[in-house]
């Protein structure tokens, strides 16, 4: 069996404030991860932990073997909550940009997502509402191929309406070997591509579970679920 994501009693605190507390886990490679949580859980603290933007207080944490540094920047795939892209910039520049940094981005592919999603590649990001914004981030990212894929909120902003059509845009872009970690609230929107859930609460580990499992063993759908473990 070949892991993905490893962690031992990983734990992050910012001065008292623990924002992970002793999360243990192991996940094979090839799936697609919900990290499931509501605000403030500590869904942002594990993918920044995961991206080695943040580095534990105690405990471990592995992406395929490796501790996060600049080996693993290779290998993953981060799309950050709030944007770091130049918004003067024009979506070919970018392009331009991600090929010179990322040996292992695929500019056809992006192109192809582009004229999919009716993206103009010679828009400049600044005139571009919020989700449209998003869906180029969102497409950059899943230009590269990566071992592992860390969106953080990808579909916040994306109208419902779009929200399947990207899903699918991802499924289908992204080889099977690959794992796609997915921070997010719109759970029914996203449930239908996870293959795996972990809930966390406070920052502790609530649940690490297949979808099935949770199909088979709870008779509830994962949004169900998630609304029974986390009821105000
Ligand atoms: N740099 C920081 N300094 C102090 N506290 C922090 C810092 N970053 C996060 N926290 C705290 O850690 C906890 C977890 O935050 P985190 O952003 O990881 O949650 P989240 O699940 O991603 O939330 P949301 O769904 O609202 O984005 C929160 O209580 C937050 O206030």
């Amino acid at each position: 069996m070949s892991i993905i994501l490893e962690c031992n009693s990983l734990t992050k605190a910012f001065g008292k404030k623990r924002a992970l507390s002793d999360i243990s886990l192991n996940i094979e490679k090839g799936k697609i991860i919900g990290l499931l949580g509501p605000n403030g859980s500590g869904k942002t603290t594990f993918i920044k932990l995961l991206n080695g933007l943040l580095t534990p207080t105690s405990g471990e944490i592995r992406v395929s073997g490796i501790q996060p540094g600049i080996e693993t920047k290779k290998i993953i795939s981060y799309l950050p909550e709030k944007t770091y892209l130049n918004d003067w910039m024009r979506v070919h520049q970018i392009i331009e940009l991600f090929c010179d940094f990322y040996e292992d981005f695929k500019p056809e592919k992006a192109y192809d997502m582009l004229k999919r999603l009716n993206i103009n590649s010679n828009d400049r990001l600044k005139t571009m509402s919020k989700g449209t914004k998003e869906k180029v981030q969102l497409i950059l990212v899943m230009s590269r191929e990566a071992e592992l894929y860390l969106l953080d909120e990808p579909i916040g902003g994306v109208d419902p309406a779009a929200r399947d059509y990207i899903l699918e845009t991802i499924i289908n872009n992204y080889s099977a070997n690959s794992s796609i970690i997915i921070s997010t609230h719109l759970i029914s929107d996203i449930e239908k591509v996870l293959d795996h859930v972990i809930f966390i609460k406070d920052g502790q580990l609530v649940l690490t579970s297949s979808v099935d499992e949770i199909r088979e063993e709870n008779g509830k759908s994962v949004d169900g679920l998630f609304k029974e473990v986390f009821k105000c």
